[in-house]
């Protein structure tokens, strides 16, 4: 099955120059949403994940189903004042524009090992940002996996020592 058939491309979304890639008609088809989970559940195998981190709101929509197969829990890495307890915190820039995450302080155990899912790699911001929460709160970053990877944005220059997954390449 050829994902890439289910990815829309919207010219100039949100802003001039971006190519948005919507993984909407993806989620949409049954049997592409789970050909893709299943791919990521896959690359995961064998790396003795302890729990899936990801950043709102589409790594939810990723990595809850990953974390469902693998059968661990679901660390949200939230946008700014969404989390009601203690968090940590990091500021980013992404494509279009800059953000903060944060995550609980009390979700992310001391050794846990950590898989960071997301739909989409760009620039790298949003992982990286993510990766520094969870190595702050004492997990190991284990792998990132994407549905999809802009190669032309370098995001996989910003994490280049962690081990990187992506279904589908873009430039
Ligand atoms: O590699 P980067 O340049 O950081 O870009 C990738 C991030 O951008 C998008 O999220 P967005 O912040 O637009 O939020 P959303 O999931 O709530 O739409 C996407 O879902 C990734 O998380
Ligand atoms: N080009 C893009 N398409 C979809 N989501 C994105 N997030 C950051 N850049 C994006």
């Amino acid at each position: 099955m050829d994902l890439s058939n289910y990815i829309e491309t919207i010219e100039n979304y949100p802003e001039d120059g971006i190519s948005f890639r919507d993984i909407t008609p993806l989620m949409a088809d049954g049997e592409a949403y789970r050909a893709a989970i299943n791919q990521i559940v896959d690359y995961a195998e064998g790396k003795k994940v302890d729990v899936v981190c990801g950043p709102e709101a589409r790594g939810f929509i990723v990595g809850c189903p990953v974390a469902y197969e693998l059968g661990v829990g679901f660390v949200p890495a939230r946008k700014k004042d969404k989390l009601p307890r203690e968090t940590v915190e990091a500021s980013y820039g992404l494509e279009y524009g800059e953000d903060v995450i944060q995550i609980h302080q009390a979700d992310i155990k001391e050794g846990q090992k950590v898989l960071i899912v997301d739909d989409l790699l760009a620039t790298g911001g949003t992982v990286k940002a993510t990766i520094e929460l969870v190595n702050r709160l004492g997990g190991e970053v284990v792998g990132a996996a994407f549905l999809i990877e802009l190669i032309s944005l370098k995001g996989r220059e910003k994490i280049q020592e962690y081990d990187i997954f992506s279904l589908m390449k873009y430039d």
